[in-house]
C-alpha cells in the first residue's frame, strides 16, 4: 500500500512532502531495505547527513527503487568540521559521490558551531553549489534567529528551511513564529523525541484514544498542524506506515493547546543548545 503525502512549497519554489523518513542509524543492507520499504509505502523525502555515514545506503535505495529520481527529495548535511569554503565545496562533492547522485534536493549546514564562527563561509559554499546545480535548495539546521540574520545580511540569501529539535516536550514556539515571519520552513528533527517517555504520555494517550489513533500518530499530526515538516525515523514497515497514516483525522484547537502545555524549558533530548553546543 502506498499513501500520498501532502506537500509544501519553500520560498525558493522547491516542493517537499510534509513527512519524510529520518535515517539516523539506518545503515547497510538493513538500512537499504528499510528505506526501500518506506519509498514503497509512500515516503518521498529522505533525510541523511554526511555524519550519519549512510549517504551510500540512501543512494543504494534510490538506485533500487522504481520511483523516478525527480519524484524523490533527498536531503544531506554539511558537518561542522568542514565549514571553511574549500572544505565545504569538497564535502558537498563527496556527499554526492557517496550517494552516487548528480544532485541533492536539499543540503543543510548541520550545526552553526558559533564558537568556530565560520558558518557564513559554509553558507557561501552552499550558495555557489546551488548555482552550479549540485543542490536544488539550501538551508540550515539548529540555527538561531541571530545566525540566520547574519547569513542574510552577509550574503543576501536566507535559508529555505531550518531543521530543529521539535517535539511535544520542546515545542520551540518562539522560533517557529520567527520562521513564519521570515517565510523559512520549519522542519522537526526527533519529532517523536526519539521514542522517549513522550510515547507514554497520558495526555497524548487520551487524545489518541478519542481519535482511535496511536500516540505517535497524534504527535505527527500535531507537527503537521503546526506547519512543520517532520522526519520520523523508523526501521519497521508497520511503524513507517503508521507514521504517515495521519491525514484522515484532525486535532481540535483545544487538543493542540493541551499538547502545547507539555513543553518544558529543559525539554531537549540531549541538552544540545545551538547557542553553545558544537558538533564536528
Ligand atoms: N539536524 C539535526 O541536528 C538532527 C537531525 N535528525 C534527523 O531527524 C530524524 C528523526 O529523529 P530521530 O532522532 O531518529 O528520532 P525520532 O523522533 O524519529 O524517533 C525514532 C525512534 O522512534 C521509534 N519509532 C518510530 N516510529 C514509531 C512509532 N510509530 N511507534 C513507536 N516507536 C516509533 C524508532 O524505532 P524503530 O526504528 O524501531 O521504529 C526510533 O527508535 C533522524 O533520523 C535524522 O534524520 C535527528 C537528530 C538531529
Ligand atoms: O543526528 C543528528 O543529526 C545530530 O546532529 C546528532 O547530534 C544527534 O542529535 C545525536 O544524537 C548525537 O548524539
Amino acid at each position: 500500500m502506498s499513501l500520498a503525502i501532502p506537500e509544501v512549497k519553500l520560498h525558493d519554489g522547491l516542493t517537499l512532502p510534509v513527512i519524510g523518513l529520518g535515517t539516523y542509524k539506518l545503515k547497510g543492507n538493513e538500512g537499504v531495505n528499510a528505506i526501500n520499504n518506506a519509498i514503497d509505502t509512500g515516503y518521498r523525502l529522505i533525510d541523511t547527513a554526511y555524519n550519519y555515514e549512510n549517504e551510500g545506503t540512501v543512494g543504494k535505495a534510490i538506485q533500487r527503487t522504481a520511483v523516478p529520481r525527480e519524484e524523490l527529495r533527498i536531503t544531506s548535511k554539511l558537518p561542522g568540521r568542514y565549514h571553511s569554503y574549500d572544505q565545504a565545496i569538497r564535502t558537498i562533492q563527496e556527499s554526492l559521490y557517496r550517494g552516487n547522485l548528480d544532485y541533492y534536493d536539499l543540503y543543510l549546514i548541520h550545526w552553526p558551531n558559533p564558537k568556530q564562527d565560520i558558518y557564513v563561509e559554509a553558507w557561501q559554499a552552499l550558495i555557489d553549489a546551488k548555482k552550479w546545480g549540485l543542490i536544488r535548495s539550501i538551508g540550515v539546521c539548529n540555527f538561531l534567529p541571530e545566525h540566520m540574520e547574519r547569513l542574510e545580511k552577509e550574503t543576501g540569501i536566507k535559508p529555505s528551511i531550518n531543521q530543529i529539535e521539535l517535539h511535544p516536550f520542546f515545542n520551540q514556539e518562539q522560533q517557529r513564529i520567527w520562521h513564519e515571519e521570515k517565510n523559512i520552513q520549519t522542519e522537526s528533527w526527533s519529532p517523536l523525541a526519539r521514542a522517549s517517555e513522550v510515547l507514554q504520555n497520558e495526555t497524548i494517550r487520551s487524545i489518541a484514544d478519542d481519535h482511535n489513533k496511536t500516540i505517535s500518530q497524534v504527535i505527527l499530526r500535531w507537527h503537521y498542524q503546526l506547519g512543520a515538516i517532520s522526519i520520523p525515523k523508523s526501521s519497521s514497515p508497520e511503524r513507517q506506515l503508521e507514521n504517515i497514516s495521519i491525514f484522515d483525522f484532525s486535532l481540535s484547537d483545544t487538543e493542540m493547546g493541551r499538547i502545547a502545555e507539555l513543553t518544558r524549558p529543559n525539554g531537549r533530548i540531549n541538552d544540545q543548545d545551538p547557542a553553545t553546543y558544537e558538533e564536528f
